[in-house]
């Protein structure tokens, strides 16, 4: 099986050229003001317009409220939202878009009980942020706590970066893993050169475990 890839955060119309030549899966915008890596709807639509089919263009909320959604969605031709905040499941549903649910792992040992609460969630991304914190930490959170095989794709994120990619893909087997500042030269610049070394470890770990 096939780790996927989405690199998030990408702020540079270069940026989003790089990650697909490098054979992302998928491509995260951050539709939230607070983050440095946050994008207009308008510099989204033109990095948006960098991606060639087959490459998912997410959209990245964070206690965004609906009409924020609703412009987004109007401007832009996202193929997946992520909500990363306080969203309750309902606002999650409402625009009848697939969506990921991002789950807070600071606090190990509630993941499922938070990811039971999300039944049309079209997927999890669990990361190494708190209830209620942005993501982009740049930090890992104890993969011992991976909640190993639920009803829905989990992907991996948290502090991932060429060299550590490749322990937690085996540690966790994700369906995808997700990365924003390990492959960065600072926030919301992201360095080609560690986005093909993320790349080139994903395939290595994934090929060591097909042949094993
Ligand atoms: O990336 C941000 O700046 C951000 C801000 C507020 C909410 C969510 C945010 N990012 C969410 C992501 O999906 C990141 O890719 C994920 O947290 C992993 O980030 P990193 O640890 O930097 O690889």
């Amino acid at each position: 099986m096939r780790t996927r890839v989405k690199i998030c955060g990408i702020t540079r119309e270069a940026d989003a050229r790089a990650a697909v030549a490098a054979g992302c899966d998928a491509v995260g915008l951050v539709l939230h003001a607070p983050s440095p890596r946050a994008v207009t709807l308008e510099q989204a639509g033109l990095i948006l317009a960098q991606l060639p089919p087959f490459v998912t263009r997410v959209g990245l909320f964070m206690d965004a409220g609906t009409d924020a959604v609703q412009a987004a969605l109007e401007a832009l031709p996202l193929d997946l939202l992520q909500f990363h905040g306080h969203e309750p499941p309902e606002a999650c549903d409402a625009f009848g878009m697939d969506y990921l649910k991002a789950v807070p792992m600071a606090e190990p040992g509630w993941a499922r009980a938070f990811m039971a609460r999300y039944p049309r969630a079209r997927g999890f991304l669990l990361d190494s942020h708190g209830p209620g914190q942005a993501g982009g930490t740049g930090r890992t959170f104890d993969w011992a706590s991976w909640p190993g095989d639920v009803d829905r794709p989990l992907i991996l994120a948290g502090g991932l970066h060429p060299d550590n990619v490749a322990a937690a893909i085996a540690r966790t087997r994700p369906w995808a893993v997700d990365v924003s500042s390990g492959v960065e030269a600072a926030p919301g610049i992201k360095d080609p050169g560690r986005i093909t070394r993320f790349m080139s470890e994903v395939r290595r770990v994934d090929r060591e475990s097909a042949d094993a």
